[in-house]
């Protein structure tokens, strides 16, 4: 978790600065800040005119209100080193460019973490730079010595106004090494007379931070207490044993380089320097040590090593020399007395450092215990935090551009490379530089790090696999219904089952290939419930394919059923018999079970639960009834049951038991014939009125869904439709029997007995005539023949029909013949016949009608009409000749539409005649209607 994060508001002394880290450090200082805002720090009463002239030192310029200093930023530790510019944009000098830390009014420069990075360019070193801080008396020649040794700018004090040069510590970097120097202020300055406290403070700090201290004499010193600076070694030795309690901490050793200026006596050196060890011994004997440290030694912290060197005023070459001698021991390793070696680390990162020093110096400032572990642990938080921060941003950076292809639906191919490659990054970026930083909290740091890595992948990781599972969903539909449909698609000749398994698997494993493919390491992401949900979903896809493969089975059972119904059901009903429905129900069961056995086949590869499978088949079931009943509602329509209706009565009247075709004579009891058949086809409308189960009812009901009740699909006919069917049936029957009637008629045209008798009688003399004469007898044969001609190639009716015609014919001509020779004789009685000639005319017509064969012909010209059209005689007849024919009584007719059809059918018996025509039916014997 990154530390949590202070307002961002300037803190009193940067304030004036216009900048502020707006981070909080865990280990600030939680006193009351010092009001020392920057402007006061940096005042243009600075000491330094003549290094502000010549050099244009930053520090040593007047500091500018409008500077906006650049806001700390880790990410720069990953870019190139800014040029050295000055805060105030100006190029500088990065080895000579010096920083007053801290101002001889105790402030920390806010300045330094800029100088680290700009500047000095060490932001990204790491370990790899070093800190050297000189202590001596004042105006001892530190600062010479340092821009000597080091290439440093210090200011030099002026030998003419002989008074303190450096206030504060100042910091430089040296050229060309990469190490940091601090110029500290002077020990036993007047100016701050008997106060010690800055002294002390300038000690712990230059302790806490520098590797190497300088001390600084004069060799006249050694030996002296006061001016071999021993109450300044003294008070290093005190806050020594203040910060590194462990004596045997690695890093917690710090060299005194002891620096012996002005050797010009023939003292050696060794021997100043045993003077100076022994009074230092005594130094540390004499120190109140804190608890556990009584008997520590001065070697368990510091480690010593002298060095002298000439006059500078009077042997300037030899100082020269001697200080080219000296800066070997900085800048060669192989040096035997190289002074950085690393158990004098401070071990503080070099991004970290002004951190740490602002912080140290806080602390010191304020008083307070300045445990230098705790400290470095603190930083450690700090910086981790800071940099992990720092990270996390570039990393969310560099993975924003994935977010909306995952939210679009789509899939990034090798998103797990991605991911791994983005954390990769954004750990190597953390560990190069928070490695540097306190061991247990680098780790813990880098942990938490990972684990807030992880979490922001893990958003990527989620969205990925749920696309993953919509992309393998989609193609497993898309596939299993291409391999169906290549192995059949008519959902029964391919395995259903064996299909969906393998498509099944195939996807679960490359979902699974999918998912793993994006499981980082060190992550316990799981996809064990996306993939549970993908199967869920899966199965809902087969099962959604298993109904479409259902439905097509169904479909084709249910066109077989009703392809095999609509031939065997018409069959069936149209030759109605007793046990009608018996067999058809018989049909409809081998039918089904022939389906039913094709569809269980069929369902056995689709992997249906034994539950499913009977439910379909009773599903089957009803849908074949269904068909079924269909099929006979089709059948038992109104107009196909009039037409099967009439096709049986005529079945049964107008062919005998033989089937051929009856020809009525006058002699046979069409009456009855009709009636019998009349009765018999009545009776079909009940039977076929219900499908009678009769049976087959325990068959049926276990045949169907117990929600499905059989018995109320069993109606066809209702009563009111069996009456109404009745009727028409009636009046199709009706026609039938006038049609038989008719063609009685027809056939028994043939002259009345009497008049044969009297023919007989009357032409007994011409018989003999003509059989005892030769002419008259071969004539009589000659007719005779004929007539048996006619008869024989049945050519009676035509040669009537000519006869007619030709007597017809001849008729009108005689009566044409007459008129006109009546024209010719008569005028007046011309003029009344032309003055009443329709009349006339009528009352003739009539005449001939009455008495004529012109009255035939008409009567032959009708009965043609009234065989042509039966119905349309009765309807068209029956108004117009109801003058002629007794109306039948209303009452029994109006019982008869009250009656059952088929008691109406009964009791309606023969049809009696209601026109004209059926006038002459009933009385067939009667002249007029002889033709
Ligand atoms: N005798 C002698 N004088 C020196 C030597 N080095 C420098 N000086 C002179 O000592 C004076 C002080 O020199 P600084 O370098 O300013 O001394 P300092 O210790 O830095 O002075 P503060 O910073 O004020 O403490 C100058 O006048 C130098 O010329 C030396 O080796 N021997």
């Amino acid at each position: 978790m990154p530390p949590p994060r202070r307002p961002l508001t300037a803190s009193p002394r940067t304030a004036g600065s216009g900048r502020s880290s707006g981070r909080s450090s865990p280990f600030l200082s939680d006193s009351e800040p010092t009001d020392s805002p920057a402007t006061m720090f940096y005042s243009t009463s600075s000491r330094y005119p003549r290094a502000e002239a010549e050099n244009g030192h930053p520090g040593t310029r007047a500091f500018s209100p409008s500077f906006s200093y650049p806001a700390q930023d880790p990410r720069d530790n990953f870019g190139p080193t800014n040029p050295p510019l000055s805060p105030a944009g100006k190029p500088v000098d990065a080895q000579t460019a010096m920083l007053q830390v801290i101002d001889e009014d105790q402030n920390f420069s806010p300045q330094l973490n800029y100088y680290m990075k700009h500047v000095w360019g060490l932001t990204d070193h790491g370990f790899d730079y070093n800190l050297v801080a000189v202590f001596g008396s004042q105006s001892t020649g530190k600062s010479t010595l340092l821009n000597r040794l080091f290439g440093t700018d210090f200011a030099v004090m002026d030998e003419r106004a002989r008074r303190q040069t450096t206030k504060g510590i100042w910091m430089s970097q040296s050229r060309d090494l990469g190490v940091l120097i601090m110029d500290v202020e002077g020990t036993d300055g007047r100016e701050r007379g008997e106060d010690q406290e800055f002294e002390r403070k300038s000690a712990l700090f230059s302790m806490a931070t520098a590797e190497v201290l300088l001390v600084n004499m004069w060799e006249n010193m050694v030996g002296l207490y006061n001016g071999a600076n021993m109450g300044l070694l003294k008070t290093v030795f005190e806050v020594n044993l203040q910060l590194f309690h462990d004596r045997n901490s690695r890093h917690g050793r710090t060299l005194l380089l002891f620096v012996i200026r002005d050797h010009v006596s023939k003292t050696t050196l060794d021997n100043l320097a045993a003077t100076v060890k022994q009074d230092l011994d005594r130094l540390w004997s004499e120190l109140s040590k804190p608890e556990g440290l009584e008997d520590s030694r001065i070697e368990d912290f510091f480690d010593f090593s002298f060095v002298s060197l000439p006059h500078k005023l009077l042997q300037p070459d030899h100082f020269n020399r001697q200080v080219d001698q000296l800066r070997l021991r900085f800048t060669r390793p192989s040096d035997p007395h190289y002074v950085f070696k690393p158990q004098y680390h401070k071990m503080i990162p070099a991004d970290g450092f002004p951190k740490y020093a602002e912080t140290i110096w806080e602390k010191i400032v304020s008083n307070r215990d300045l445990d230098l572990p705790t400290q470095q642990e603190l930083l450690a938080q700090y910086r981790c935090d800071e940099i992990a921060a720092a990270v996390f941003d570039a990393f969310l950076e560099a993975v924003r551009p994935l977010r909306p292809v995952l939210e679009g639906g789509r899939l990034i191919d090798n998103l797990g490379e991605q991911m791994g490659d983005h954390r990769r990054t954004a750990l190597a970026h953390f560990d190069k530089n928070a490695s540097r930083y306190h061991h247990e909290v680098y780790n813990r740091k880098r942990r938490e790090h990972l684990a807030k890595l992880n979490s922001e992948l893990h958003l990527l990781f989620l969205a990925q696999i749920k696309n993953a599972g919509q992309r393998v969903l989609q193609e497993f539909r898309s596939t299993l219904k291409r391999q169906l449909g290549a192995q059949g698609g008519n959902g029964s000749d391919y395995d259903f089952g064996a299909v969906v398994r393998t498509a099944t698997r195939a996807a679960l494993e490359r979902f699974e290939g999918e998912a793993r493919a994006l499981v980082l390491d060190d992550t316990d992401w799981s996809y064990a419930q996306e993939a549970e949900q993908l199967r869920g979903e899966l199965d809902v896809v087969t099962d959604q394919l298993r109904g479409e493969e259902l439905k097509k089975v169904q479909r084709r059972m249910e066109k077989t059923v009703r392809t095999r119904f609509a031939d065997t059901v018409p069959a069936v009903l149209n030759d109605p018999k007793p046990d009608m429905w018996g067999e058809v129900l018989r049909g409809f069961f081998d039918t089904t079970d022939r389906e039913e056995r094709h569809l269980r086949a069929t369902a056995a590869g689709l992997d249906l639960p034994a539950s499913e499978l009977d439910e379909l088949t009773l599903q089957a079931h009803q849908l074949a009834w269904e068909a079924l009943l269909a099929r006979v509602h089709e059948e038992t329509g109104d107009q196909m049951m009039l037409v099967r209706l009439r096709t049986c009565l005529e079945d049964r009247f107008r062919y005998d038991d033989q089937g051929i075709p009856r020809v009525w004579q006058p002699s046979d009891d069409i009456d009855g014939q009709f009636g019998t058949a009349k009765e018999s086809t009545s009776q079909l409308i009940p039977l076929f009125s219900r499908i009678d189960t009769s049976g087959f009812e325990g068959e049926l009901e276990s045949y169907f869904a117990p929600d499905f009740v059989v018995s109320e699909t069993l109606e066809l006919l209702p009563a009111t439709r069996q009456r109404d069917l009745a009727k028409r049936f009636q009046r199709e029957a009706d026609a039938l029997y006038l049609e038989a009637k008719r063609s009685v008629v027809a056939t028994t045209a043939q002259t009345p007995y009497w008049i044969i008798v009297l023919l007989f009688v009357l032409g007994w003399n011409e018989f003999v005539t003509v059989v005892t004469s030769p002419v008259y007898l071969i004539l009589l044969v000659t007719f005779g023949t004929a007539g048996y001609v006619i008869h024989v190639l049945n050519l009676t009716g035509p040669v009537q029909q000519a006869a007619r015609i030709v007597a017809a014919s001849a008729s009108r001509h005689v009566h044409t013949l007459l008129l006109e020779a009546l024209n010719r004789t008569g005028g007046a009685e011309a003029n009344a016949v032309a003055e009443q000639p329709t009349g006339r005319r009528r009352t003739a017509t009539t005449t001939t009608m009455g008495t004529g064969n012109s009255g035939d012909v008409d009567n032959a010209f009708e009965l043609g009409e009234l065989r042509r059209k039966p119905s349309q005689r009765s309807i068209s007849s029956g108004s117009s000749s109801s003058s002629r024919t007794s109306p039948r009584p209303a009452e029994p007719r109006a019982q008869r539409n009250t009656a059952s059809p088929a008691a109406a059918l009964r009791g309606g018996g023969i049809p009696r005649a209601s026109s004209g025509y059926a006038g002459h039916v009933d009385q067939p014997g009667s002249e007029s209607d002889a033709p």
